[in-house]
């Protein structure tokens, strides 16, 4: 309990850590684009810890949101108005762009990004189409610059823990596999920008495209086809849109006769029993067992990685928790993390060391990111009710 309590506050809040005084190899200067809420547990809490990272500038609709976002978090520089944004790209100071952007912005904005030579961690789900996903990282090839989506929980030992054992062969070969990321009825608003079909909204961009990447991490492979998608409509006398899906559950055929199944749901009924508000676990099951990680997406703040493994006939059963890297896999000058390192921190470290020309421990290539994107829309065609419309944005003429 003691080392629970001390993690989390470690990861709320985190060590300052004084930045690298070195001109030859300065810090890098991000710009947020949007005070939104996830920015602070993303990037502004992990750039705390990290000496070579410095969030130098927000972007907001609203300046006075912006001034206020900066102050809160002591950020030197604030952009705001309708020409905030493009501004804060134009800043000759900022190295590299944080889009936590609604869905159906992430394109527009990471391509004007890259377009202004900075590189860019853009978040999950990448864009609304595979298409524009691909264009993203087509442009960033062209400018030299590093663009990655922010699949935050791939760079935590837990889950990596997880692909090791099943690539062991310890278990045997994988006969299915089962994701499920729900937030409980009330969580969000009927307003949020997750319900939103204009701004890239629904339940499997949101939360199901964690499933469908866990699915396609933890197997190596993606899907042969979609064998059912279901979504189910949000039942809120303000959303008439019948293509937001408040849920969306779908059984997936991969190669070697491998079967998926995915949840993803952004209001869940309560369960009484037993009680149950969100339901956050991957289960594989093998020929020679089982592993479970429960809560795959915030390892930091708890997880159980549970093996049943009935080789020989017999039945054991263990329980592992992988807070930080046990083995030095990194480079030497990367850090194997700790134990309060949330998901967020480790993918920072990956960025930046990617970034300073390092190999970082872990990276969601272009490929994985296209397509991701691409079996979300297959899923969303499955089910009917069809990918998120693209974006509308065009890029100027060279
Ligand atoms: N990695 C993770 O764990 C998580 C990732 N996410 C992802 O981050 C992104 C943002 O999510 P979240 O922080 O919860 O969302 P918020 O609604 O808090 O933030 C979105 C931001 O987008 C800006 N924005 C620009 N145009 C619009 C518009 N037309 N309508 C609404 N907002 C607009 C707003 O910025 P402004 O300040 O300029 O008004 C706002 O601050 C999503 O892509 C989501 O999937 C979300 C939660 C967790
Ligand atoms: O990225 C996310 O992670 C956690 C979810 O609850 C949230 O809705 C989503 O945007």
């Amino acid at each position: 309990m003691a080392s629970l309590v001390q993690r989390l506050y470690r990861a709320l809040v985190p060590p300052e850590i004084p930045k690298v005084q070195d001109s030859a190899n300065p810090p890098i200067k991000f710009g947020i684009l949007g005070a939104a809420n996830i920015a602070p547990p993303a990037l502004i809490t992990p750039a705390k810890s990290h000496p070579e990272v410095i969030v130098y500038a927000v972007a907001a609709r609203d300046l006075q949101k912006a001034q206020k976002f900066a102050k809160k978090y002591g950020i030197s520089k604030v952009y705001g108005g309708t020409d905030g944004y493009q501004q804060l790209l134009d800043d000759p100071e900022v190295d590299a762009i944080y889009n936590p952007l609604p869905n159906g912005l992430h394109f527009e904005w990471t391509m004007k990004a890259l377009l202004a030579g900075k590189h860019v961690l853009c978040e999950k789900p990448f864009a609304d189409t595979a298409e524009e996903v691909k264009q993203m990282f087509d442009l960033a090839e062209k400018k030299g610059l590093v663009l990655l989506e922010a699949f935050h929980y791939r760079f935590h030992p837990a889950i990596q823990r997880v692909k090791a054992i099943l690539d062991s062969g310890e278990l045997g070969k994988i006969k299915s596999i089962d994701a499920k990321l729900t937030a409980p009825a009330g969580a969000i608003k009927s307003s949020d920008i997750r319900f939103d079909l204009a701004l890239g909204g629904g339940a499997m961009m949101d939360v199901g495209c964690y499933t469908l990447n866990c699915i396609r991490y933890l197997t190596s492979s993606d899907p042969t086809s979609v064998i059912s998608a279901t979504a189910l409509p949000l039942k809120s006398a303000n959303i008439t849109e019948t293509k937001i899906d408040r849920a969306m559950t779908a059984t997936l055929a991969l190669p070697n006769d491998v079967i998926a199944s995915l949840e993803g749901d952004l209001a869940m009924p309560w369960e009484f029993f037993p009680p149950k508000l969100v339901k956050v676990w991957v289960e594989v099951k093998c020929e020679g067992g089982t592993v479970e990680l429960l809560n795959f997406v915030l390892p930091t703040l708890y997880h159980s990685i549970k093996v049943t493994n009935k080789a020989g006939g017999t039945t054991t059963k263990r329980v592992e928790k992988v807070y930080k890297f046990a083995d030095a896999h990194f480079e030497s000058n990367s850090n194997l993390g700790e134990d309060w390192w949330l998901t967020y921190r480790y993918q920072l470290e990956a960025f930046v060391d990617k970034l300073k020309g390092r190999t970082p421990h872990t990276w969601v290539t272009k490929e994985d990111s296209i397509a991701n994107m691409q079996w979300i829309e297959n899923i969303y065609e499955k089910a009917g009710i069809g990918a998120r419309p693209k974006s509308g944005y065009m890029l100027p003429p060279e």
